[in-house]
């Protein structure tokens, strides 16, 4: 079990001071456009990722002109209180406490209190480039296992030293081939244990977000989803071997699993282009739903669940369905934002939850 029970911010968007205490297990949080219950959400996942969700540089979510921002929290896990702290000095520079122990590295924090955020522009994971559903995946596998996220920091280290060299081979004509062949080496070390957990990985989750598709949409509408990886037939030192001269003449690696991506397809065409808004709302929130289920299975507790402004996707009944889901047959933490106040009680009133309300 985890449960936030306070945040304090400081200097943070457009809170200049503000603490929350959570009394409930379900926090509804309502208040017009701009009043910032999206910034609360995100001094959340802060305090769970050390980094904003909307991939936002630090520095925009100090308060109008200040210099600075301190984000806490009070979070029972495992029978026991632990206190995250993060601050962005006014030099820029960020700190991350946990029971305050400043982290070498904040990577090591990933995964100590998972959390699951599901905001309004988060269909472009299904609509948008490659690089979202990467990202989407990397976070579910990284906080479910440590060594992945070390695994993508040295892969992404590498690529960046092998598009470097490639580069300045081309630039001064002459290629020091011992040197990329020692990347090569370990880029494809680093890339096959990639390859590896994402294979596994998908092996459970595309299951489960099929399921979770067919509860949400009440139809499977034919959905396929399937690993698209160019180590899938290939070993990656092949591919680099056979790619050389083409990446030296491009300057950047062509292959790799920096260009892995999830296919997925409705009857047979791809589903960008096939599926209808309320299908592709479905879809997203089996994807969620899914993370949230294969977290859980992992950490053997129900991650935080990060609900912003969802009334305006789904309908009444496919509503009700997902609430009755996440607040009553789970157990964990949900925080969840609306600008209508009657809207938002009365849904969670239908479920027949206890819940706090907080106005903002
Ligand atoms: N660095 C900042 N300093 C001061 N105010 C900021 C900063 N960053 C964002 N804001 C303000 O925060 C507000 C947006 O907050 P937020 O997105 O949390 O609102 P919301 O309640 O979720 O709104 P909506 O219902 O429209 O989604 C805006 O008024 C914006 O000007």
């Amino acid at each position: 079990m985890m449960r936030f029970t306070n945040i304090g911010v400081a200097q943070f968007r457009n809170y200049l001071a503000e603490k929350f205490v959570f009394t409930e297990r379900i926090v509804a949080i309502c208040g017009n456009n701009g009043t910032g219950k999206t910034n609360l959400l995100d001094a959340v996942y802060y305090l769970c990722f050390t980094k904003s969700y909307f991939s936002k540089p630090d520095a925009q979510s100090v308060y109008q002109q200040l210099r600075g921002f301190r984000i806490e929290g009070e979070i029972n896990s495992d029978n026991a209180v632990h206190e995250a702290v993060c601050i962005l000095r006014e030099t820029n520079r960020k700190e991350f406490l946990l029971d305050e122990a400043p982290y070498k590295k904040f990577s090591q924090h990933i995964g100590k209190f998972p959390c699951v955020f599901i905001a309004p522009d988060d269909v472009e994971i299904i609509t948008g480039g490659s690089e979202l559903r990467r990202n989407f995946i990397d976070t579910i596998i990284a906080q479910a296992d440590q060594a992945y996220l070390l695994h993508l920091i040295d892969y992404k280290k590498l690529l960046e030293e092998r598009n470097a060299l490639l580069k300045a081979a081309a630039e001064k004509n002459y290629l020091d081939e011992t040197l990329l062949n020692i990347i090569d080496t370990q880029l494809q070390k680093s890339g096959s244990n990639i390859f590896q957990y994402r294979h596994s990985f998908l092996g459970s989750f595309i299951p489960e977000v099929q399921r979770a598709y067919q509860y949400i949409a009440n139809s499977d509408d034919s959905l396929s989803i399937k690993y698209d990886s160019q180590l899938i037939n290939n070993s990656f030192g092949k591919l680099l071997e056979e790619n050389r001269q083409r990446d030296l003449y491009l300057q950047r690696t062509s292959a790799g699993v920096h260009k892995d991506d999830l296919e997925i397809a409705m009857s047979g065409q791809p589903f960008k282009t096939m599926a209808s808004q309320g299908q592709r709302k479905s879809l997203l929130f089996a994807l969620k739903l899914a993370e949230f289920e294969i977290l859980k299975q992992k950490k053997g507790f129900a991650p935080l669940l990060l609900l912003d402004d969802i009334f305006e996707k789904l309908d009444n009944q496919r509503m009700n369905n997902l609430l009755a889901k996440v607040c009553i047959e789970e157990n964990g933490q949900v925080f969840i934002t609306d600008t209508h106040r009657d809207r938002l009680e009365t849904a969670l009133n239908n479920v027949g939850v206890a819940y706090q309300l907080i106005g903002l």
